[in-house]
């Protein structure tokens, strides 16, 4: 693997150290869990992630918006002016736009022009259920960091995921981690997926990837245990360290009333400090 830093592998280590925390706050917005006086606002659901941002940009490492939130309430435009604000306003801070994106190479090359131009964004998410040639035309986009769904967070993930892989014998989520590490990785951008809900799973993939960088939704509303997965995804040696830890839910709705802001930093600040602490077990 080429080692060399790049730009959102080198944005995610910057921010590790400059700001000390493992926790990424994912941007879910549903307009129905809204506090009452932004609902049905023109700029509502923009002005809700702004001061959700604004109240923990200091307690995070990046932040994670949803794009499903935003096009299902056909609020792109302000998907779009929210990476614009977290990038000018926190440009320290990596953005993940997390859109699950997985097609061929030409319809790929599209999706990657979303997130990386359209958009904006450092990161996407990336299913690789099309193989390599679908993931490609991402790790064109020279630097930015491209994140592979490996051993998702849900009940069903294991359905397919774990499977074994006949020639082999190890599940699929392995297989796949170990083609992204030696194979799909020679420019550093690659990124993988695993749910905190799974912290063994979480160790497996850790001892096959190294250093590389892993994103771990899972805590917080869906009940994955901190200390588990801190102990499990941190790189060998290094304790705490390699994780981008996200929690959407819990902390967005932390309130729905008009403290909605510092309630959710009350949240982060919580959960920012049991990742720390779990780093020192
Ligand atoms: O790619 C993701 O971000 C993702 C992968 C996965 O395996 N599980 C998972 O929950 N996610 C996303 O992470 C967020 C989790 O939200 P909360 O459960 O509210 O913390 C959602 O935006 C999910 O779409």
């Amino acid at each position: 693997m080429n080692t060399k830093t790049n730009g959102f592998n080198q944005q995610i280590q910057l921010a590790w150290t400059s700001q000390d925390s493992l926790l990424c706050v994912g941007f879910d917005p549903d307009s129905k869990r809204l506090p009452q006086a932004l609902q049905g606002k023109p700029d509502g659901i923009f002005e809700f992630c702004r001061e959700i941002a604004d109240a923990t940009a200091d307690l995070v490492c990046c932040f994670k918006p949803q794009f499903a939130y935003f096009a299902a309430q056909r609020a792109e435009a302000q998907l779009e002016k929210l990476i614009g604000y977290l990038k000018s306003t926190y440009p320290h801070l990596p953005v993940i736009l997390d859109s699950k994106r997985g097609d061929i190479g030409s319809t790929a090359e599209q999706y990657a022009a979303e997130a990386f131009e359209r958009y904006g964004a450092d990161a996407v998410t990336v299913n690789p259920y099309m193989g390599f040639d679908s993931i490609e035309p991402y790790l064109k986009h020279q630097g930015k960091g491209v994140i592979i769904l490996c051993r998702t967070s849900n009940p069903g993930g294991s359905d397919l995921q774990s499977l074994n892989v006949s020639h082999s014998g190890e599940p699929l989520y392995l297989h796949l981690a170990r083609m992204a590490a030696q194979q799909w990785n020679a420019t550093g951008q690659i990124s993988l997926v695993v749910g905190a809900t799974f912290p063994e799973e979480i160790a497996q993939v850790r001892a096959i990837v190294g250093e590389m960088p892993l994103l771990i939704p899972g805590i917080g509303a869906q009940g994955g245990d901190i200390e588990a997965t801190v102990q499990a995804g941190s790189i060998p040696g290094k304790q705490g360290s390699g994780m981008m830890i996200n929690s959407s839910r819990a902390i967005l709705y932390a309130s729905s009333g008009s403290d909605f802001a510092q309630a959710a930093r009350k949240v982060a600040q919580v959960t920012r400090d049991q990742l720390r602490a779990a780093a020192f077990k």
